[in-house]
C-alpha cells in the first residue's frame, strides 16, 4: 500500500519535473531560436545582407574583441562626457542595419537599437498600443509596483487621468515652500559642519541628495506621514540593488520563484513598503471620512481626490492600484531627481565659471536670504539651462525599450511585429548631426533659445521621453532641483574634492559609481 503511494507520488514529482523542464525549453527555444530567426528573417526580405543567423548572432570573433576593448577602460577623465562605453559598452560591437539602426543584444534578448531621431519621434508620439513598454523584470516591478511607468492599454488611460492632476503647475508651485524647507534643513547642516572646520567642509554629495529628494517626496507626497514615508525610501533604496543585481546575471526562466537568499531579503522589503503604504493611506481614508473634508494638498490627497471624484466603480483605482501609484512616485520621483542634482553639482564644480554666473543670477533675483518662492525661481533663467545641460550629458534615464505589437514601416524600415526596440537616450543625445560639433562638450548656452530650439531637432532632448508616455513628473523634478541649487548657490562656493573618481554607472538610474565628494567653502553673509 505505502509502496504504491511512495511510487505515485514520485511519479507525479517526475511529472512535475518533466513539465517545468518542458516549459524552460519551450521558452528557450522561442526566445533565442525561434524569435530571432523570425525578425531576422523579415529584415533579410528588406535586403539587408548577411544570414540570419550572422545578424541575430552577431555575436562574431571580431564583435567580441570589440567589447572587450571597450569595456575595459573603467573611469573616465573627469572632462570626459563620453559615457557611452561605459553605459552600453556592446556599442561599439553593435551590427549596423540601416544608417543609425543596429542590432543589440538586451541581456539574451535580441533588440533593435534606434538611433534615429526621425524613427524615436515616430515611436513616443505615435498610439501608445502600438509600441507598448515590455514586461518589467520582476525585481523592477517589486520596486516600483505596477503603476504609471509600468501599465498598459486602458488601465494606463485610467491611471495617468487619475494621477494627472496631482502634477498640475498651480498644485506643484504650493509645494516649492516644502521642497525649499527641506533643502534648507540640509544647507543648515552643512553650514554648522563648516563653520566647526573653518569655513569648509566635504560632503558626499551623491547621498545627502538621495536623503534630500526621498525627503523632498515623503513631504510633498504623504504631508504628514512622511516619516513613515522615508521608511519605504530605506526599503526601496535596498530593492534596487536586488534588482542591478539581477540585471546582471543571467537567470533562468521562474527563478524569480525560488527562495533563494536574495528573494527572500526581497519579497521581506516588498511586505514592508506595501504594508507601511497601507497604513498611510488607511490613514488617510480615516481621517478625510472622520472630517468629512477633503483628502489633503500632498499628491496623494490630491491623486485620492481625483479617484473619490471619478468613482463610477469601473474608472476609480483599487487600493492595490493606489499603493501601486504611491510606490511608484515614490522611486520614481526621489532617485531621477537626486542624480539629476549630483551631476548638476559636478558640472558647476568642474566648471566654476558657470558657477559665477548661475550664483549672480540666484543672487539678483533671490537675494542673499530668505524664502525662495516659485514666481523668482521662473526668473532662473542660466539655472534652468544648465539642469537641461546636465539632463542632455548625465540625464538618469539613459536608455527606454518599446515593443511592436504589429508590423511597422518605421520611417522606410519595416521593423516585424512583437520587435523589442531600444531607445539609446544617452547616445541620442551626443549625436553631433544634431547637436552640432559640441555635442560631447557641456554648453549650457546651447539652450539660451528654450529647449526645442537646442537642436536640429524640436524634441531633441529626451530626458524625460516625449509624447503620451512622458514623464508625469518632469515639472515636479525641474522645480525641486532649480530650488535646491538656488540655495546652495547662494550660501556656498564648491569644487568637485580630488578623491572623486569620474565612473558614471548606470544602476537603474545614471550615477556615480563612487559617489560624488564635493569641497564646500561657505561665503560670506
Ligand atoms: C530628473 C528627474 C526625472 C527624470 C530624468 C525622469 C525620466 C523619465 C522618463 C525617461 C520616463 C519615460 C520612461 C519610459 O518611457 O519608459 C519617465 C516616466 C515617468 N516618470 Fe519620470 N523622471 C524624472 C522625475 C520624475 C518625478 C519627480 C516623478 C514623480 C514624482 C516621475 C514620475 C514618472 C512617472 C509616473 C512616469 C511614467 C509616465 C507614464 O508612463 O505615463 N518622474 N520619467
Amino acid at each position: 500500500m505505502f509502496g504504491m503511494v511512495g511510487s505515485g507520488a514520485a511519479l507525479m514529482v517526475a511529472a512535475a519535473l518533466a513539465a517545468v523542464a518542458a516549459t524552460w525549453l519551450w521558452a528557450a527555444l522561442a526566445h533565442l531560436v525561434w524569435r530571432p530567426y523570425a525578425v531576422a528573417r523579415a529584415f533579410a526580405r528588406q535586403g539587408v545582407r548577411g544570414p540570419a543567423y550572422r545578424l541575430y548572432f552577431g555575436n562574431t570573433r571580431e564583435s567580441k574583441a570589440m567589447l572587450r576593448a571597450a569595456t575595459s577602460g573603467h573611469t573616465l577623465d573627469r572632462s570626459s562626457h563620453d559615457i557611452i562605453p561605459r553605459v552600453m559598452p556592446q556599442h561599439r560591437a553593435w551590427t549596423s542595419l540601416y544608417g543609425k539602426v543596429y542590432l543589440w543584444w538586451f541581456g539574451s534578448t535580441p533588440a533593435l537599437c534606434v538611433g534615429s531621431y526621425d524613427m524615436v519621434k515616430r515611436i513616443l508620439s505615435d498610439k501608445v498600443e502600438l509600441y507598448p513598454k515590455p514586461s518589467p523584470p520582476p525585481a523592477l516591478l517589486a520596486l516600483m509596483g505596477m503603476g504609471l511607468v509600468f501599465t498598459q492599454g486602458d488601465d494606463w488611460v485610467r491611471h495617468r487621468r487619475i494621477v494627472s492632476p496631482a502634477f498640475a503647475m498651480d498644485k506643484l508651485k504650493m509645494m516649492t515652500g516644502a521642497m525649499a524647507a527641506c533643502a534648507g534643513e540640509v544647507i543648515r547642516e552643512w553650514e554648522s559642519r563648516a563653520a566647526a572646520n573653518g569655513g569648509e567642509v566635504m560632503v558626499e554629495v551623491g547621498k545627502q541628495f538621495a536623503e534630500l529628494t526621498a525627503d523632498v517626496i515623503s513631504h510633498t507626497a504623504f504631508g504628514s506621514s512622511y516619516r513613515q514615508g522615508k521608511e519605504v525610501f530605506l526599503a526601496q533604496r535596498e530593492l534596487q540593488l536586488i534588482a542591478f543585481a539581477s540585471f546582471a546575471t543571467t537567470r533562468l526562466p521562474g527563478a524569480q520563484y525560488a527562495p533563494t537568499k536574495s528573494n527572500l531579503r526581497r519579497w521581506r522589503l516588498e511586505r514592508k513598503v506595501r504594508d507601511t503604504l497601507v497604513a498611510i493611506i488607511d490613514e488617510r481614508m480615516r481621517m478625510a471620512a472622520a472630517k468629512e473634508e477633503a483628502y489633503g494638498h500632498d499628491l496623494l490627497g490630491l491623486m485620492l481626490e481625483a479617484n473619490a471624484c471619478g468613482e463610477d466603480g469601473k474608472s476609480a483605482m483599487s487600493m492595490d492600484e493606489i499603493i501601486d501609484e504611491c510606490e511608484t512616485f515614490f522611486f520614481a520621483g526621489h532617485d531621477t531627481t537626486s542624480h539629476l542634482l549630483t551631476w548638476a553639482m559636478f558640472l558647476l564644480g568642474t566648471h566654476p565659471e558657470w558657477q559665477h554666473r548661475l550664483r549672480a543670477e540666484v543672487l539678483r533675483e533671490c537675494g542673499t536670504g530668505g524664502a525662495i518662492t516659485g514666481d523668482a525661481l521662473n526668473k532662473l533663467k542660466l539655472v534652468m539651462m544648465v539642469i537641461y545641460e546636465t539632463l542632455r550629458l548625465y540625464g538618469a534615464v539613459t536608455r527606454i525599450l518599446r515593443t511592436t505589437t504589429a508590423d511597422v514601416d518605421l520611417c522606410g524600415v519595416k521593423v516585424p511585429k512583437g520587435t523589442l526596440l531600444l531607445i539609446p537616450i544617452a547616445m541620442l543625445h551626443r549625436d553631433d548631426e544634431i547637436w552640432g560639433a559640441d555635442a560631447g562638450e557641456f554648453n549650457p548656452l546651447r539652450f539660451r533659445n528654450d529647449v526645442g530650439r537646442a537642436a536640429a531637432h524640436p524634441s531633441a532632448l529626451l530626458a524625460f521621453a516625449a509624447g503620451p508616455r512622458s514623464c508625469i513628473g518632469q515639472d515636479f523634478a525641474m522645480m525641486e532641483a532649480q530650488a535646491t541649487l538656488a540655495l546652495i548657490l547662494r550660501r556656498f562656493a564648491f569644487e568637485v574634492a580630488p578623491e572623486y573618481v569620474h565612473a558614471p554607472t548606470d544602476i537603474v538610474t545614471l550615477q556615480p559609481l563612487q559617489g560624488l565628494p564635493i569641497v564646500l567653502k561657505v561665503l560670506d553673509p
